[in-house]
């Protein structure tokens, strides 16, 4: 339903965005990820047709271009600060942006708005402003919502709730493209990644895919922890203990049980080793760093 193809952003010619590709079909959750000045919030605004681009946006077929926002008929965003009206209420906000009353009320229950939704914006604290900001991106049913940093302010009752509604509305087909620096909250709702660094895609996949390539350790554990270690040893198979469990790499997974087939040895657990994956995130990008040095 979104298609980037070859884009690149340049800001007073420099080029901020390179070459993106990218394709997000319906219902899914896009977690946009990299450090501070990759261009995250650039690549949202290049698909809300707010920079100058080269190459090709399309959202379900319909092209973007600066002069042509027809295509984003459906999408609704938050980038930044929320674009509220400080002097008007927050009904009186929604309601300039909004098509359909009952959908509005709806969103002002989910998002527990109620209480002071009648006094003027001006006067709401950090984290209801961006309630009413996340409010607005999801007014007349979208079906693409661009989120930049959409827990910005919120306490956890809040952060619950935008979470449950995103899931909701993924649910029923609204796609999510959405940027936050809190991993572990983007982790417990996206179903595809995609990793910015220096303007550049360098992961787009599916979480759990991700999830898959990117286990690299294996906790082993046998009938006889003793004797495996003997056995891997003599097998020059590297591994480190915690006890009873052996670690091993996952490229000496299958070696791993041919060894103990031999010795008469029996497999009883063999299950990947959660890394963090705020700790993968870094070591990738770490990765990437080293590459860029070595050229
Ligand atoms: N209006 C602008 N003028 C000049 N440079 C800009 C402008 N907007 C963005 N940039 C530059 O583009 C790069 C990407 O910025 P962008 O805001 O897209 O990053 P980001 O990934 O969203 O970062 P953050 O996580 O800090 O929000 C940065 O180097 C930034 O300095």
């Amino acid at each position: 339903m979104l298609e980037l193809q070859d884009v690149s952003t340049f800001i007073r010619r420099k080029p901020i965005v390179m070459h993106a590709t990218f394709d997000i079909s319906p219902g899914q959750i896009v977690g946009l990820i990299g450090p501070n000045g990759a261009g995250k919030t650039t690549i949202m605004k290049t698909i809300l047709g707010l920079t100058k681009f080269t190459g090709t946006i399309r959202i379900n077929q319909m092209l973007v271009t600066e002069n042509n926002h027809s295509a984003l008929t459906h999408v609704g965003a938050l980038i930044e600060h929320p674009a509220i009206y400080p002097f008007l209420t927050g009904r009186q906000n929604l309601t300039l942006y909004s098509h359909d009353q009952t959908d509005l009320m709806q969103l002002v229950t989910q998002l527990e708005l109620t209480p002071y939704i009648d006094r003027p914006a001006k006067d709401y604290s950090l984290g209801m402003k961006q309630k009413l900001g996340i409010a607005i991106a999801l007014l007349n049913q979208p079906q693409l919502v661009i989120l930049d940093e959409p827990m910005n302010g919120l306490d956890i009752e809040a952060t619950i709730l935008v979470r449950n509604l995103i899931k909701q509305h993924a649910a029923q087909g609204t796609t999510f493209l959405i940027s936050s620096h809190i991993l572990s909250e983007l982790q417990k709702i996206m179903t595809r990644i995609i990793l910015v660094n220096n303007g550049q895609i360098i992961i787009n996949q599916p979480i759990i895919t991700f999830n898959q390539l990117h286990q690299t350790q294996y906790r082993l554990l046998t009938n006889d922890p003793s004797r495996t270690i003997t056995a891997l040893q003599n097998a020059q198979v590297a591994f480190t203990v915690d006890a009873p469990y052996l670690i091993i790499k996952q490229a000496d997974r299958i070696n791993s049980q041919k060894i103990l087939r031999q010795d008469d040895l029996y497999l009883t657990e063999l299950t990947p080793v959660e890394t963090s994956f705020e700790k993968l995130i870094v070591t990738i990008l770490e990765n990437q760093r080293g590459l860029h040095h070595e050229n």
